[in-house]
């Protein structure tokens, strides 16, 4: 299929990963999912973002009916942060979202991306996923109620933003800093040549 003809569909209401496709260069349409976010209990980080991520592309899927939407490829995406196997995804509200701060504080974390292309006209479905580990610098009790009070940390996996004021809780990184913003664009391009799609 010529990739001049295709057209990528984000299913997402996230701004950052709105931001992020971008730098594809490719034109692209957001069609945000809204779908459940729960899981089965018995699932591991990466069948959760997979599986999330492949449900937010599907949902989408299904609304694009009309016959111009056939070539295609709509992209879900599903971001975690997982401490000593337990998964956090977005605070329920501001008492959680400390929580969350005063179990990552001083401690490693990872943090799981899913990523899931399909294409309308054969259904052909990529999924895959990354992992980034974070370290996150030692927060005081204060510190961590100064951050929630920013309200930046209520949308998103963790309760902190990387690229935004949480940047200054973060003390290094291991691999894909674009993993934990929520979208790894390398990744996606790999995914995105299994549908003859060349970037750059
Ligand atoms: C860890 C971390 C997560 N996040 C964000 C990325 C995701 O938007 C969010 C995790 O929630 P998701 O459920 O993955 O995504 P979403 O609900 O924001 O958007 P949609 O389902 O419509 O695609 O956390 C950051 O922005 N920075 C970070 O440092």
């Amino acid at each position: 299929m010529p990739s001049a003809a295709t057209q990528l569909v984000l299913a997402s209401a996230s701004p950052r990963r709105q931001e992020l496709i971008a730098l594809l260069g490719l034109p692209i349409r957001i069609l945000p999912s809204h779908v459940e976010e729960d899981t089965p209990e018995d699932w591991t980080p990466s069948q959760i973002v997979e599986g999330l991520s492949l449900r937010k592309a599907l949902a989408v899927k299904e609304k694009l009916t009309n016959p111009a939407d056939v070539s295609s490829i709509i992209v879900g995406s599903d971001t975690i942060v997982v401490l000593n196997g337990k998964v956090m995804g977005k605070p329920r509200d501001e008492h959680e979202a400390r929580l969350m701060l005063e179990q990552l504080s001083g401690n490693t974390h990872e943090v799981f991306t899913g990523v899931t292309c399909v294409r309308i006209s054969d259904a052909k479905t990529v999924t895959s996923h990354r992992v980034t580990k974070v370290r996150m610098r030692s927060l005081s009790a204060e510190q961590i109620s100064r951050y929630v009070d920013t309200g930046e940390p209520m949308d998103k996996a963790g309760a902190y933003g990387i690229q935004e004021i949480g940047s200054l809780l973060i003390e290094s990184i291991e691999g894909c800093y674009f993993n934990v913003v929520g979208l790894p664009v390398s990744l996606l391009a790999v995914q995105l040549e299994q549908f003859d799609i060349k970037i750059p």
